[in-house]
């Protein structure tokens, strides 16, 4: 198989992926971030009543005019509304939030308004009718829509939401995604060491960057080198109704490289296998009936790279989530020499802005094996397939790293 360009590979993943249909119902503290999976009416009127906006006087506005003297005749404050009606020439001293009385048309601000003795006020600048008062249903009536399906709820949303009455919400399930780690070599953090051997650390950064695209990790541990433990993992992951199937490691040449093995074992319909980058060459994608296939490279960098670029916006696709452009506008803070036949995401930190773009300045080491340099990288630095040699403030573009 010839190596795809990126954005072709991109797009392939990313064909038909559609939000996967389960829902849920969560309580409005569960609900940062998730997806809203049905239009959210409003169950009650806000305000439900005329309110005051501010501190001040309840009056009628043909009786304040500048100088008027008017006989204050109670209080009404937030939660503590006042039952009388207000007559000619009276005011009801009132505070923001409480509702506003009967008979009264405009809230003089107290700013405007001056002790006159025995519980009377002069008017020193005559409110216009209607001054600061919240009509009723001013920020929405019962039955108006407030949230659409497809709302990606916001700190705004959830106050709206829990606003209108709803202490729970259904929303879009997260997309189940369930993650193997395949070679003879690996534990798992915490357990001894052997000889030759190295912790699978991968398992845990692709679980994270699964959960920050808004999936459900499934861990499914690790998997020798050999054909039939994987299979089986892969046919137990479909049963426990995974949404998308990752590997990590296996995926290259060499004899102990099995997933391939595996998948066409099992009948997956692999889309494509090696993309034209440097690192995450041996990126593999393919589907079985709804269930997706991505089956990344072993080296970390290598692995966590494809994830970014491909499974990350797979992912959000299923959760329903907006798609995000892959790429940010960038300028070099270091010349860089030309580039070759693969596109190469260089780990690079940011360095202060030119105007509103960030500086890259590209990590010393770029083994596809070195996390002490992928931890430290703010973005992936994009050099186009046979790019010319770049100097310091030349135009570049860029992956960001949440
Ligand atoms: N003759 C060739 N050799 C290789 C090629 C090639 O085109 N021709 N491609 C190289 C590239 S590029 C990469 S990337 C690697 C990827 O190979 P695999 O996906 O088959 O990965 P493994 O061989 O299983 O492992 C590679 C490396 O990564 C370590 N690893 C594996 N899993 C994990 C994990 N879960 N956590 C941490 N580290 C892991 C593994 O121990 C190896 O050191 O192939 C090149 N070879
Ligand atoms: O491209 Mo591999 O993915 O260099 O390490």
């Amino acid at each position: 198989m010839s190596l795809l360009p990126v954005e072709d590979a991109h797009a392939r993943v990313l064909a038909g992926a559609e939000p996967i249909a389960r829902t849920e119902t969560v309580s409005l503290r569960a609900a940062r971030g998730r997806v809203l999976a049905e239009d959210i009416l409003a169950r009650r009127t806000q305000p439900g009543f005329a309110a005051s906006a501010m501190d001040g006087y309840a009056v009628r506005a043909d009786d304040a005019a500048r100088g008027a003297v008017l006989q204050v005749v109670g209080e009404a404050a937030a939660g503590h509304g006042w039952t009388g009606s207000i007559a000619t020439g009276e005011a009801l001293r009132i505070f923001t939030g409480a509702p506003l009385p009967e008979g009264a048309d405009s809230v003089l601000i107290q700013e405007d308004a001056e002790p006159a003795g025995d519980d009377r006020i002069r008017v020193s600048e005559a409110p216009s009718r209607g001054d600061h008062i919240r009509r009723a249903g001013v920020d929405f009536s019962e039955g108006d829509r407030l949230l659409s399906a497809g709302t990606v709820l916001s700190a705004g949303a959830i106050a709206l939401a829990a606003s209108g009455g709803h202490p729970a919400l259904t929303v879009r399930a997260r997309p189940r995604i369930a993650i193997l780690a395949t070679g003879d070599e690996l534990v798992m953090p915490g357990e001894t060491v052997g000889p030759h051997q190295i912790v699978a650390s991968n398992t845990f950064g692709i679980a994270a960057l699964a959960e920050e695209a808004g999936g459900e990790a499934i861990q499914c541990g690790i998997a020798g080198d050999d054909v039939a433990e994987i299979a089986a993992r892969f046919d137990e992951a479909v049963a426990e109704g995974a949404d998308v199937f990752v590997t990590i490691g296996g995926a290259s040449v060499g004899k102990h490289d099995l997933v391939g093995k595996v998948f066409a074992s099992r009948d997956v319909d692999l889309d494509f296998w090696k993309v034209a980058m440097r690192p995450g060459k041996p990126f593999m994608a393919g589907r079985k009936g709804s269930l997706r296939i991505a089956g990344l490279p072993g080296n970390p960098a290598s692995s966590l790279v494809a994830a970014t670029l491909f499974l990350a916006p797979l992912i959000r696709r299923l959760a329903g989530f907006p798609d995000r452009p892959l790429y940010h506008d960038g300028v070099f803070a270091e010349a860089m020499p030309e580039n070759g036949a693969r596109a190469n995401f260089v780990r690079a930190v940011f360095e202060g802005f030119e105007g509103t773009r960030p500086r890259l300045r590209p990590l010393g080491k770029q083994d596809s094996s070195l996390l002490s340099v992928y931890a430290r990288a703010d973005a992936l630095l994009m050099r186009p397939v046979d790019a010319p040699p770049a100097k310091v403030g030349d135009p570049c573009r860029y992956v960001a790293l949440d």
